[in-house]
């Protein structure tokens, strides 16, 4: 997922390109916007933690790109491209080093497992939308 501090800063097109240089296939892509109820769904493992109400209204806040990527030990070599949650830690060339602009504003999400992309790719996309 694009976050909407990417999406709003036009850096959809640059981090695409990164995901496809890496060598992953996108087989799903739409720019939407979620509600904050939709929001609450797609976090609520993190409903417990301080951030979860902020988390909610910022993913809501704007156009995300929700994508379905496609590569041999996809979820581990995303998070390697994506780096650390917090920019501040994340490793110099990863997509959040270079875009994200706090650790709530953190450019892209990634999936971190393939049972949850599963769950996540089912989340934005119907069957017939998929390319699969
Ligand atoms: N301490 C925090 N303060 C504010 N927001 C946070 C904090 N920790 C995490 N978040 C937000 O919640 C999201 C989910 O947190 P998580 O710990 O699952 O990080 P992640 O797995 O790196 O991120 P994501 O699940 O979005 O790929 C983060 O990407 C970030 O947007």
């Amino acid at each position: 997922m694009i976050k909407p501090d990417a999406f709003e800063a036009g850096n959809s097109g640059a981090i695409l390109k990164m995901i496809e240089e890496a060598g992953f296939k996108i087989v799903a892509m739409k720019a939407t916007q979620l509600t904050p109820v939709l929001a609450g769904k797609f976090y609520e493992v993190h409903k417990e933690r301080p951030f979860y109400a902020d988390l909610c209204k910022y993913m809501s806040s704007g156009p995300i790109i929700a994508a379905i990527l496609e590569k041999d030990n996809a979820v581990e070599d995303f998070r390697a491209l994506i780096g650390a949650t917090n920019p501040a830690n994340a490793a110099e060339g990863t997509i959040r080093k270079i875009f994200a602009k706090s650790i709530e504003a953190n450019a892209v999400h990634g999936s971190d497992s393939d049972e949850n992309a599963a769950i996540e790719g089912n989340f934005y996309f119907s069957q017939t939308e998929r390319v699969l």
